[in-house]
Formats: structure tokens, sequence, C-alpha cells
């Protein structure tokens, strides 16, 4: 595995006191963070807390009203939005909505869509395609030009829960793959990958920032999100002995692949607290597991 973040990295963006003012308002003020190469920061805030705002910041789509974003020369933008204006009435394949921004060799097509898992659906029509399916054919178009810096806004929408779980799973890959530094907003405000290095909590300006567990035990944390926060700052933890291809289909770790997960298949073993059922899609009516942080029990006062 790459040597992430070590200590003389230089980061790929930096936001310093970040400010953005429109018609009067500021939408988010005093912002400020980092994101390193091989590093996973997670925004994470309430609806309209600033979170989409900040990310267009940090790459450059919105410009600071108020302090300053410094990029490092030459840097690479992946970016899959929270929203795509695209006109669903036409026709559009998989294979070309990852040309629609810029052209790609069909070498690189097929490099995208492969290490997403959805090479199969090169030829398929987009608004035929699944959520998951959806957002793993936007992630092939965000990496398929080698970006330096992966900014995925609420990348799982629209996503069942082991949907997410796999996302998830699939955007650690591409970080251990690439070393690329990852930028995701989170759908969840108590839910973030286990691998997030450093979470940051906003509401108009950072709440509070650093590791999942220091953010889930700040008291800025519980007391923006009150009583939802005397529940769990959750962070995705993934163990298994087989995976679940994008076609419905199961891999063993043996290699074989079959229709069904096997009912001891031991993905989801662990008996936690936490324990989140997330149905029988798989035929085994097996369970995910989510490691929890406990929170000191807060009720608002
Ligand atoms: N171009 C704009 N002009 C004026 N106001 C805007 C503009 N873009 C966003 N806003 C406002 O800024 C605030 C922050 O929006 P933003 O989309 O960044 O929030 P968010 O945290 O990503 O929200 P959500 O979780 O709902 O996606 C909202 O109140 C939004 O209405």
């Amino acid at each position: 595995m790459l040597n992430f973040r070590s200590p003389e990295t230089t980061p790929l963006v930096r936001l310093n006191n970040a400010g953005v003012r429109r018609n009067g308002r500021w939408l988010v003020r005093g912002v400020e963070f980092s994101i390193s190469p091989g590093e996973i920061v997670t925004l994470i805030g309430p609806n309209g807390s600033g979170k989409s705002t900040t990310a267009k910041t940090a790459i450059g789509v919105l410009k600071a009203d108020e302090g300053y974003v410094e990029r490092k020369p030459g840097l690479k933008v992946g970016y899959v939005p929270q929203k795509l204006s695209v006109d669903w009435t036409l026709p559009l394949t998989v294979e070309r909505l990852m040309t629609l921004t810029g052209p790609l060799k069909g070498r690189e097509i097929e490099e995208a869509l492969s290490a997403t898992g959805v090479l199969h659906l090169a030829k398929a029509e987009v608004q035929h395609l699944s959520g998951g399916e959806f957002q793993r054919a936007l992630l092939a178009r965000a990496i398929a030009r080698k970006p330096d810096l992966l900014v995925l806004d609420e990348p799982v929408q629209g996503v069942d829960f082991s949907g997410e779980i796999a996302l998830y799973e699939l955007i650690k890959q591409i970080r251990n793959r690439t070393g690329c530094g990852i930028l995701l907003i989170s759908h969840d405000l108590h839910i973030v990958m286990a691998e997030t290095d450093t979470v940051v909590c906003l509401n108009g300006h950072v709440c509070c920032t650093g590791t999942p567990q220091a953010v889930s035990q700040s008291p800025e944390y519980q007391k923006l999100f009150g009583r939802r926060a005397a529940s769990t700052l959750a962070v995705y933890s993934h163990n298994h002995d087989h995976t679940h291809l994008p076609d419905g289909r199961v891999l063993h770790a043996d290699g074989s692949i079959t229709e069904h997960c096997y009912p001891g298949d031991g993905h989801h073993h662990d008996e936690d607290d936490n324990v989140h059922d997330h149905g029988d899609d798989c035929g085994c009516g097996h369970h995910s597991r989510l490691h929890g942080f406990e929170l000191k029990e807060k009720r608002d006062a």
C-alpha cells in the first residue's frame, strides 16, 4: 500500500479562511482545511450548510470572496457533482456519458468503466441504470483522466445500504490504487466512511474538524445536531470474504462466482452494536455492520 500523508506532503488544496458571499449573504465563511495526496476528507453538515459551495470553492468552480485557496500547480480534478444537467429525454449511453465534457481514448474509457465495475454497461442507456450503476458510471467518468483530486458530492445518493458499502469500498480501492486525494460530501450527517482521515463539520462555517472520533466527541458537533447527536457518528467498516459484483453475482475468496452468497459467508459476521440489517438483497439475509463511536448521551437541555 502507498504511504499516504507523509508529513512533508504538500497539500493538493488548502482553503485559508475562505468565504463565499452571494446576494449580500455569506454562504460559508472562515473555512479552513486542506487535502493531501491519499487523504480522504469528508464534509458533513445540515442541508444548506455550505458543503457543495465549499467543495466548488476548493476546486475553483467558485471563487472565494474572502480568504484564499491554494492549489497544487497543474492540479487535475475529477468531480462528481450532486446534480447533473443532462436532458434525460435524449438517448445517452454510458460510453457517451464518459466523453460529454471532453475526449477520451477508447482504452481510457474501458479502463475506467472496468475499474468501477460497469464495463458490461458501456452500451446501456444511462436513464435505465440503477442508482448504484449510475453512481459507478459517474465515478468512472471522474477517474478516467487520472485526477490528483477526486471530489464526490454525495456519491451514494439513490443507492441502497448494501450498494453504499460497495461504493465506499470502491472509493477506498481507487484511493489505494492511485493515491489521489478525495473530498467527499456525505449525504448522511452521522455516517462517514471508515477510511476518512478528516471530517469537516460545516454549518455556514467550520463547526468542528478532526478525525471521525474527535468530531463525534466534540461539543460543537453535539450542540449542532442536538438530540440526533446523542446517537452515534458511525463509521463504515467492511469485513468480508466475498464481493458483490455490480451485476448481482457474488465473487468468492477462492475466485468462484455464484448467483448468491452462502448463508455462512463471513462479511457481516461481527455481532457488534450498531448492526444494520440491509435486507436480503444477496439472498442470504446477512447483515452489514456499522462500527459506531459511542457518544455520551446528551439530550437537548
Ligand atoms: N449561487 C447561489 N446564489 C445564492 N445562494 C446560493 C447559491 N448557491 C447556493 N446558495 C445557498 O447557499 C447555501 C449553501 O448551499 P450548499 O448547496 O453549499 O449547501 P449544502 O450543504 O451542500 O446543502 P445540501 O445538503 O442541501 O446539498 C444554501 O442556503 C443555498 O441556498
